[in-house]
This record gives C-alpha cells, sequence and structure tokens, in this order.
C-alpha cells in the first residue's frame, strides 16, 4: 500500500499534465513548462535547504549548467538527443554542485550565503560573456522527436518533474535523506551515529544541483535559445526565498512554489504593476517565513495533523508512557550477549584534557569491564561529558591512549569510532525532529532493521510506535528513542550521557531497570552518566568517581561507595549508604 501510494500520485500528475496539455490555450502552455522548470529546481532547494539545513543561493546557476551543456551538445549534435543531453545536463551540474559545496564542509549561515551568492555573481558575468553554445549563431535547441511542439513539450516536462519527484520521493527516505534532516539539526548528533557529515552536506549539495541542471537543460529546450539572462544572481535569490517561504522539501509543495513563481508576476503584468514587484512580494512571504521559523507546507501539515487528532503518520499512537519495567528476556530479533564477557570493553590511560588554563581532564585512567554497566559520577564540572566527548573522538586534542576492545581509538573520527562500536548519546537533544520514530531509528542503527525488531526495541524502552513524528514528542521521549536507536544498532560500547532527564520518577526508575540488563540482553556494555545516585545505585555494577578532572575512586560500586574520599569528596561526610 505505501509504495503504491506514490506511484498512484505519479500516475495521477501524468493524467493531469497529459489533460492540461491539451486543453491549456498556447500561451498558458509557455508558463506551465515555466512553472515546472521552477518547481524542479525548488524540489532541488528542499534538499538542500529545506531538508539538509544549508544556504545555497546559486541554485539557477547550476540550472545554467545544465542549460548549458544541453545547448553544447545540441551544437555538436551529440548521440543520444535531448534526453540524454538532459541526463548529462543533470550530471554535469551535480558535478559542479560538489565542487560549490566543499565550501559547505566549513561554512555555515551567512558565510555560505556569502559563497554560494559569489559563486553565482562570477558564473552570470562569465556567462554574459561567453553567452549559451549556439546562441550567437541562432542554432535552436532541438526537442525530443515525440515532443517537438509546445503542448508535446510541456507533457514531456511533467514526466521529467514526475520521474525526479519519485527519485526525490525515494531519497529523501533513504539513508541519504535521514542524513541530510540529521545534519541540519546537529552536525555531532550525526557524526556519533556513524554518518559521515561531508558524505551527507556534499549529497545534498550534489542531487540539489543535479535537480537544477535537469530544469536548466528543460528551460534550454523549452526556449530553445537560452539566455544568461533567464540564471541571474537575483532569480536564484528570489527562488530561495521562495523555496524558504513554502517548504519545498516537501514535493506538493515545490510544485505550488513553482506555480507561485509564474503567477505572481504574471498576475501583477495584469495589473500593470512591473513584474519585478514579483521578487518584493517574494522576499516580504520569506521575511515571515524565516521570521516566525516555519513554512506554508508545514503549516499546512500541521493544521492536517491538527484536524485529525493525532501525532502520528500512520495511525494513532500516543506518545510514550511509563510502561512496566521489562523482563531480562530479549526482544525478538536481537541476538542475546553476541560479545563474551570478560576482558575491557574500554580501556582509558593517562587521558589529559585541557581548555586554556584549565584541565576538565587530568591523567584520568579508566577501565570498562566487558558486560558490565559502568556508573560515571561526579559533581558538576567533574569533567564527565569532557570525558565522553574525548573516547568518542569529538575532542581530538585529547591526550593519553584509547581503546575499544583490542583497537586504539587514538586519531579516529567520531564517525569512523561509532562504526566501530562505540555508540553514545548526549545531554543536549540531538534527535532530529523532521523524522518519524522508525526512520530515526534505522538511520542511527546503520544496519537492516525488521519492523518486529523495531517494534520490539521501542517497546522495551517505552518508547512511541515507529511512525510517530519525532516532533511530536517531548524532551524526555526523544531522549529515551535516542537509546533506544542506539541499543539498536548494537554497539559494543554505549555512553549515555544524562539519559534519564526530562522522564518523571516513573519513568526514571523503568529506564533504571531497561538499563541494568542491557548488557545480558543486547550483549553491549555500558557507561552510564547520571546524577540521581538511586538510579546509578540501581543500575551500576562498577563506579568510577571524578572530582575536578581526576579519578577519585573506581571499582565495584559497594567499594567505591564506601571509600571515604568519595564520601567526604563527592557527598560531603553526609551518610550515603
Ligand atoms: N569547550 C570548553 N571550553 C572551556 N571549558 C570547558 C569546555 N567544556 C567543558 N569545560 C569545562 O571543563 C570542566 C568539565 O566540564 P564537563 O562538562 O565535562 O563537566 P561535567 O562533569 O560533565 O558537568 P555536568 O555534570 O554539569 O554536566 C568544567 O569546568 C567546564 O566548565
Amino acid at each position: 500500500m505505501r509504495a503504491g501510494r506514490p506511484l498512484l500520485a505519479a500516475v495521477a500528475a501524468l493524467l493531469v499534465g497529459y489533460t492540461l496539455s491539451i486543453s491549456l490555450s498556447g500561451y498558458f502552455v509557455f508558463f506551465a513548462v515555466s512553472a515546472v522548470t521552477a518547481a524542479l529546481a525548488l524540489l532541488g532547494l528542499g534538499i538542500v535547504t529545506g531538508s539538509a539545513g544549508m544556504i545555497a543561493l546559486c541554485q539557477l546557476t547550476f540550472a545554467a549548467v545544465g542549460a548549458w551543456v544541453v545547448s553544447l551538445f545540441n551544437v555538436m549534435e551529440a548521440p543520444g538527443g535531448f534526453i540524454v543531453w538532459l541526463i548529462a545536463g543533470g550530471i554535469a551540474a551535480g558535478a559542479v554542485g560538489i565542487l560549490v559545496g566543499l565550501p559547505a564542509l566549513r561554512l555555515r549561515g551567512v558565510n555560505l550565503a556569502v559563497v554560494t551568492l559569489g559563486f553565482a555573481a562570477a558564473a552570470d558575468v562569465t556567462l554574459q560573456q561567453i553567452q549559451f553554445p549556439g546562441s550567437k549563431d541562432g542554432i535552436p535547441v532541438e526537442r525530443p522527436d515525440a515532443f517537438s511542439d509546445d503542448r508535446e513539450f510541456f507533457f514531456f516536462s511533467v514526466i521529467v518533474l514526475v520521474v525526479c519527484a519519485l527519485g526525490v520521493f525515494w531519497l529523501q527516505r533513504s539513508r541519504w535523506g535521514a542524513s541530510w534532516k540529521s545534519v541540519a539539526f546537529s552536525e555531532r548528533g550525526t557524526a556519533a551515529v556513524g554518518q559521515s557529515v561531508r558524505t551527507a552536506k556534499l549529497t545534498a549539495f550534489a542531487v540539489s544541483a543535479a535537480l537544477a541542471g535537469i530544469s536548466g537543460g528543460l528551460l534550454a529546450g523549452q526556449v530553445q535559445l537560452p539566455y544568461a539572462s533567464s540564471f541571474t544572481p537575483i532569480q536564484s535569490l528570489a527562488l530561495y526565498v521562495l523555496a524558504v517561504m513554502s517548504g519545498t522539501q516537501l514535493i506538493d509543495m515545490a510544485v505550488f512554489g513553482g506555480i507561485m513563481w509564474v503567477l505572481v508576476p504574471e498576475l501583477l503584468k495584469r495589473f500593470g504593476i512591473p513584474q519585478d514587484w514579483g521578487f518584493v512580494i517574494f522576499g516580504a512571504l520569506g521575511v515571515q517565513a524565516l521570521t516566525s521559523g516555519t513554512n506554508l507546507g508545514e503549516e499546512l501539515r500541521a493544521a492536517w495533523w491538527t484536524r485529525r487528532g493525532k501525532g502520528t503518520h500512520d495511525g494513532g499512537a500516543s506518545p510514550a508512557s511509563p510502561s512496566p519495567a521489562p523482563s531480562s528476556s530479549a526482544p525478538a530479533g536481537i541476538t542475546r550477549g553476541e560479545r563474551p564477557a570478560g576482558g575491557l570493553a574500554l580501556a582509558v590511560d593517562h587521558l589529559t584534557v585541557q581548555f586554556g588554563a584549565l584541565k576538565a581532564l587530568d591523567d584520568v585512567s579508566v577501565e570498562v569491564p566487558a558486560g558490565t554497566v559502568m556508573g560515571l559520577i561526579g559533581p558538576n564540572g567533574a569533567g564527565k561529558s569532557t570525558f565522553v566527548d574525548a573516547i568518542s573522538g569529538f575532542l581530538p586534542r585529547a591526550t593519553g591512549t584509547m581503546r575499544l576492545g583490542g583497537t586504539h581509538l587514538n586519531g579516529l573520527s567520531p564517525t569512523h569510532r561509532a562504526r566501530l562500536g562505540l555508540r553514545r548519546t548526549f545531554q543536549q537533544d540531538r534527535v532530529p525532529p523532521s523524522l518519524t520514530v522508525g526512520a530515526y531509528v534505522r538511520f542511527v542503527a546503520r544496519r537492516h532493521v525488521s519492523d518486529a525488531e523495531l517494534a520490539d526495541v521501542l517497546g522495551f524502552f517505552g518508547c512511541p510506535p515507529a511512525g510517530t513524528r519525532l516532533s511530536s514528542a517531548d524532551i524526555g521521549t526523544r531522549r529515551l528513542i535516542e537509546v533506544a536507536a542506539n541499543v539498536a544498532a548494537k554497539p559494543s560500547l554505549l555512553v549515555l550521557d544524562e539519559p534519564a532527564a526530562g522522564l518523571s520518577h516513573e519513568e526514571h526508575v523503568a529506564l533504571g531497570e531497561r538499563l541494568r540488563t542491557l548488557p545480558s540482553t543486547y550483549g553491549m556494555s555500558v557507561v552510564l552518566i547520571e546524577h540521581d545516585l538511586d538510579l546509578v545505585r540501581a543500575v551500576c555494577s562498577q563506579l568510577t568517581v571524578l572530582d575536578f578532572g581526576r579519578v577519585l575512586a573506581s571499582g565495584p560500586q559497594d567499594e567505591v561507595l564506601a571509600n571515604p574520599a568519595v564520601i567526604k569528596a563527592y557527598m560531603g561526610e553526609t551518610e550515603m549508604l
């Protein structure tokens, strides 16, 4: 059913396109092709901006690359005809997209905006000089034989849009799509689940630019003699604003945006107002969208879900409620105790982290026995989160040695460490709200997770069903989902940084029970950072106490909690057992 829905929508779109192609007057057929080409470029912007959260102000420059390649192949009478040239234009634009995306690996926000706008301006000047191949000699771009007149070419452009939209639909639901949404929300969170931030950003730029290239190639076929004036930086800017305003990561909103792109200037013309005022209208709507932090597509969908009174995509699930603590039996599909107990899950020697004059960690040596839950405790500022950042690769300047099982971690990136089996959660929310629970768990797991396995791991932690939108879950529930997703990844070591924050007392207790059984149920070792000593006592067989960046005591729970130095420094001299 679910796989069939987009195909049904595609068939319906083709039928509408065909009907329009035979019924619209000649004047409107031209506008209709323009709306389709704009929708394609907006679909691309929806990926790079809407999904991946990067500013790209050169979308029509990528379109110009596609148009240029089509014009060149036309002049060269390259084999394959228009359709092959169109694909080549898309590939060329995608390649240029990767080049332009390289600065995005280091730049963000306004800096990235300046770079992409600068690229658009430079390309504009170049295009004005060199012109499109064939334009000086007036060699028109040859359309496909079966789609040579304007009506037929409109239907052809609808077919291209539908094919691209189907591709985007599936890409958005693929690992790439999840990585775009994740990187938009948190680069650290993305790297921590073993996803390369570089790949996420570059694929977003490449796919987005390729779609723009195809859009430009179509435009070349539409006007047959393309000119630089169709691809100016100011138009790219207006297109970006339109994408932000309508939320074109949603396919229907890209089509809506495409229609707006031609409709607003046309309406202005009819009222005798200069068409350039269209940019002002788009600008005002864009400012409204940016300041309100939402867009038309999301608002329409939010209204739809509110009317239906549901927080889920696929029906009727309520957010997580405290569920009884689990038995220690393993959920179906997750194998029990794959790693033998014994040996060390993590061995850290002489770890030192310095922030300016402050030694946040000072010669810290910690061992986590395999198959145990080790509590890492200490007062605020003791260095617990710094320890997690250091072992998970986010503090490359940390000195000392770190081994996961028998593997040295020093010098490895966070992504690499995560792929080796070291997973961590964060104190701050790093769960991308634009995904569903199921899509997020599968993204974090980095392996095939069957529906039954997914339901089991979510049930084990008392999380909402897979179809629930993460944006509808409260912060405590999102933390639970983050833990469940990282458990589904089956790491050898799972480090949880205050996972109980934001949970109610009952949820706290239930979570403690679940965490205690993780080594026996899922065969992983756990490091738990937690301030709640009741939880620590209930869950951790081993403890390490940090104070002012140094290890105060480490070993079995009862020994550590009875250590006078721990009682004195960590608890004050009050009775704690
Ligand atoms: N990026 C940073 N730059 C400078 N100082 C930092 C940085 N990160 C942490 N610190 C300092 O390092 C020390 C250890 O901080 P850390 O966050 O690791 O403590 P913590 O034990 O996790 O505390 P909490 O329980 O409050 O989370 C603190 O003094 C903190 O101010």
